[in-house]
């Protein structure tokens, strides 16, 4: 009887929502996409009227050739204050900040009222990159993924998170759960909701913030920390679950983690050294030992087979080829090649 009267307000709550998105110009699917703590993920379109009003959703758009969306709903009125507050709009406040960048996802337009908000998300509608990983790995029986399909995400995650700093916004919870996939196959770097926005490039912060597996280890101290310099820390914890289809340091608890990173990483499975290298200059257990997004956007396994006889060139004419320079610079914000498709991804969870 009563998960009847559940179901009944579950269907009269979805009316409403169905409802609200139609006033302001969404046609709302019943396919749900996703869910977070507070929040329900569904597919939507943008109506003709909608796309002939809002340039940036209709240029956007125009590109794909479709008119999908997702419409991320949350229950403000259920949700706790704190977050309505304090993580909500600093979710809102990053997306509006790092508009526009390829592999960023971009907010169209937000719509609310007393009970709910309403974020029209850009669609990323091939799964998150742990699911890739996963399906992946199934596929190729063979953990993570090879290392030439894992340079051309990485590099696309690389070049959003620099669009981010760039733009003066730390990420703070980047995991392979937030890097979602679209159709094409390009990177979408999503879930702003513990993202900060920073003046100086010195200034400390001091809230706990990510999940323990991608927690840098200074966070994991409770110092004061460099919110660039520990995502540069989550980067190499995705680089390895990449390549390896493992975490580096597994552990749940944060106080006994910090033991697990201090006892050192370890390979189990042939890695070239290349990314080796780039994943021990990320992993550095003091923060300003790691490597920058510039070095690593120019670090010898992040280029391709043909970048490696250029860097021999430039070595052989007396140039440094980890320096950054201008040709070092070009790809950050060149648009990536996509991926192909793999199919549909599966569930599951790293080793
Ligand atoms: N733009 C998008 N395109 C496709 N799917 C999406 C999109 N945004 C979110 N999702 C899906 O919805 C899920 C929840 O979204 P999101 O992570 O933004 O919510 P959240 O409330 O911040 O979640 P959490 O509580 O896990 O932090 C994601 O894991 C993803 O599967």
């Amino acid at each position: 009887m009563r998960s009847c009267s559940k179901r009944e307000a579950d269907r009269k709550t979805f009316m409403e929502q169905v409802q609200e998105s139609k006033e302001n110009g969404y046609l709302l699917s019943s396919r749900k996409i996703g869910s977070g703590a507070f929040s329900k993920v569904y597919l939507g379109y943008a109506t003709q009227e909608k796309l002939r009003q809002n340039y940036k959703l209709a240029s956007d758009l125009r590109s794909k050739r479709h008119s999908m969306v997702a419409i991320k709903i949350i229950s403000t009125a259920k949700a706790p204050l704190e977050y309505s507050r304090k993580f909500l709009p600093r979710e809102i406040h990053s997306l509006n900040a790092t508009y526009k960048h390829i592999n960023v996802v971009q907010l169209y337009e937000m719509y609310r009222n007393s009970k709910r908000t309403y974020l029209v998300l850009e669609l990323a509608s091939r799964g998150d990159l742990l699911e890739h990983i996963n399906a992946t790995s199934d596929r190729r029986e063979c953990p993570g993924l090879e290392e030439e399909e894992a340079r051309r995400l990485f590099r696309q995650i690389v070049s959003a998170v620099a669009h981010c700093h760039n733009v003066g916004i730390v990420h703070r919870d980047l995991k392979c759960e937030n890097i979602l996939l679209d159709e094409r196959g390009f990177i979408k770097l999503t879930d702003f909701g513990f993202a900060n926005r920073y003046s100086l490039k010195s200034s400390l912060m001091n809230t706990f913030c990510g999940s323990v597996a991608y927690t840098a280890p200074e966070i994991l101290m409770c110092k004061k920390y460099n919110g660039e310099l520990a995502d540069l820390w989550s980067l190499g914890v995705i680089l390895y679950a990449m390549v390896t289809g493992k975490l580096p340091f597994k552990e749940r608890q944060p106080h006994k983690m910090l033991h697990v990173i201090k006892q050192g990483l370890s390979f189990r499975q042939p890695i070239s050294p290349e990314c080796q290298d780039l994943i021990q200059g990320l992993l550095q257990l003091k923060p300003g030992a790691r490597l920058g997004l510039q070095q690593v956007a120019t670090h010898r396994w992040m280029l391709p087979a043909t970048s490696a006889i250029f860097q021999q060139a430039l070595k052989a004419a007396g140039r440094d080829p980890e320096k950054p320079s201008a040709e070092g610079t070009w790809w950050l914000h060149a648009h990536p090649a996509p991926v192909p498709s793999t199919g549909s991804p599966q569930l599951g969870v790293l080793g």
